[in-house]
């Protein structure tokens, strides 16, 4: 298990991460999930050892990382997946890794095997894809077969077929009752990867709780509303209490008002409607009301 208490982490004027408490439980996969920026990895950087705490504590089965004796043995980890020497072969990389942390080199064999690089062992990193480097990267975390494995981004460059792997092996790594913690910033990435999340923004905790939890955030209805009239229709949407959010020309999203009110609405103040469709909002967009005033780059205009 994991356990952050209010961790606080200070880059000069920047507070990365802000009063942060959370537990990761073995036997489940836990999302960690925030905007670009939310903290994630100087989190991570933490758990590991590797940033001190500007305040807090975070500990892995009760004690900091490095009071843990059997390091890689105990805690496996990819961070970043570019952090490999360019001019080894995978096999001569994972080969000292597992040397200096005496772990059998068998294991080496088996790790290739594992993540679908056995036949490329000799090649040099240099000449990996992204998406081989992400398979390397895995593969050195598992190398010391730790109880404890934590992944930043793991997803990012896989082909489709990667993607299915790895969510296939978090889920057997966390059935043989390990604690598999995975950031991403894409809920669609941890839609079908976590049972739990844990969600930051601006360094701070928005939300941990079950998948299914979260899912039940975004099972409010909205409506969407197509109209030449958008412009007009809106401001009535919204006086009579509804949050309205602004779509591609000439739509919005409607939360807060029923369809048949909405109908009503534009009849009475002569509005013209093209579309006027109840769905419920997905996974990505609870994610994305949640973190919303958290987010940090917004594409287009400045907030
Ligand atoms: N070494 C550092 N020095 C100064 N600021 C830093 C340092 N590391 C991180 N930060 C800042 O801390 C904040 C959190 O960064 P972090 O990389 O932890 O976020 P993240 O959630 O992992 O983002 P992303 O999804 O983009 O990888 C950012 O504002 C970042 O600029």
């Amino acid at each position: 298990m994991i356990e952050a208490k209010d961790l606080t982490k200070r880059f000069g004027a920047t507070t990365a991460v802000n009063n942060l408490s959370f537990t990761v439980q073995s036997g489940q996969v836990t999302g960690f999930l925030g905007p670009n920026g939310a903290g994630k990895t100087t989190t991570l950087r933490m758990i590991l050892g590797l940033n001190q705490p500007s305040g807090g504590t975070v500990t892995i089965d009760g004690r900091p990382f490095a009071s843990h004796p059997r390091g890689l043995r105990h805690v496996g980890a990819l961070l970043d997946a570019d952090d490999v020497h360019r001019g080894r072969s995978a096999r001569a990389h994972l080969s000292a890794l597992a040397h200096s942390n005496r772990i059998p080199q068998r294991r080496v064999g088996e790790v290739l095997d594992e993540v679908g690089l056995a036949a490329v062992a000799r090649r040099r990193v240099g000449g990996f894809s992204l998406g081989m480097k992400q398979r390397l990267g895995i593969a050195t975390a598992l190398l010391g077969d730790p109880p404890v494995l934590l992944f930043d981004e793991p997803l990012n460059g896989l082909d489709p077929e990667g993607v299915l792997w790895v969510r296939g092996l978090f889920h057997r790594l966390a059935a043989e009752g390990r604690t598999v913690f995975v950031s991403s910033h894409m809920m669609s990435e941890m839609e079908h990867t976590a049972d739990r999340l844990v969600v930051i923004g601006q360094g701070e905790l928005i939300a941990a709780e079950s998948l299914t939890e979260f899912a039940a955030r975004g099972s409010r209805l909205s409506v969407f509303v197509r109209s030449p009239d958008i412009a007009e229709l809106a401001p009535v949407l919204a006086a009579e209490g509804a949050a309205v959010v602004p779509g591609e020309d000439g739509t919005c999203r409607v939360t807060g008002l029923t369809a048949v009110r909405i109908g009503e609405l534009a009849f009475e103040h002569r509005f013209m409607l093209h579309e006027l469709t109840v769905r419920a909002s997905s996974l990505e967009e609870a994610f994305m009301e949640l973190t919303a005033d958290s987010v940090e780059f917004l594409a287009g205009e400045a907030r």
